[in-house]
């Protein structure tokens, strides 16, 4: 039994992070899909709460063959010991996942085995794109998993963002 964990903030989760969902799931049998600065919300670069991301992950991983845990990690001002944080909040994991730098760095010298994967049409399957586009009224609904598209106007969350973005001009 292998166990996988991929990390992300999820703002919102979207076909980028689902197909490397699907890349994974052909690899190992169970992946913890870590929700990164679990402890923002509310703002320009974190509008959704952490709870409002396992419902998106949770969703939209649902149907594809491989069991998903969803583990919210508060972000810590201290990059030496995010892996032990990390690894304090999370099932046991044999391999880590990400195309971030800092965290492929920080998981390699905790000795970490990590896989990275070729960026998926990078240009619109990106969280900042998603956010600009839902905030000015673009076509946002086509870069994000169907299931997302609900939950994220089950939560009002495109007002939400039209909030935050007038708050901030
Ligand atoms: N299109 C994509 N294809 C493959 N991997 C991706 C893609 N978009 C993001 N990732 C990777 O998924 C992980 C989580 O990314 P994250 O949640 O920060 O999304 P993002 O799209 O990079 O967000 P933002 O624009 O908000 O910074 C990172 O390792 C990131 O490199
Ligand atoms: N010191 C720290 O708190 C620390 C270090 C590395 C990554 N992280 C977090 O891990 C996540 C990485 O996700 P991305 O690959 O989406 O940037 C982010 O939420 C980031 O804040 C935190």
């Amino acid at each position: 039994m292998n166990r996988g964990f991929y990390i992300g903030r999820f703002q919102p989760y979207h076909e980028g992070h689902h197909a490397m969902v699907e890349r994974i799931a052909g690899e190992v049998d169970e992946l913890v899909l870590g929700i990164g600065s679990a402890d923002q919300s509310h703002t320009a670069r974190n509008p959704f709460t952490a709870g409002e991301r396992i419902m998106m992950l949770t969703k939209a991983t649902a149907d594809l063959d491989i069991f998903t845990y969803a583990v919210p990690i508060e972000d810590l001002n201290r990059n030496a010991v995010w892996v032990s944080h990390v690894q304090s909040m999370s099932p046991k994991f044999d391999v880590a996942y990400s195309n971030n730098p800092l965290v492929v760095r920080l998981f390699e010298e905790a000795g970490v085995e990590v896989r990275s994967s070729p960026m998926f049409r990078r240009e619109e399957f990106e969280g900042t794109e998603v956010r600009d586009r839902i905030a000015n009224g673009g076509e946002w609904e086509e870069l994000v998993p169907e299931s997302v598209v609900e939950t994220i106007h089950e939560i009002d969350g495109v007002n939400r963002l039209h909030e935050i973005l007038d708050s901030d001009t």
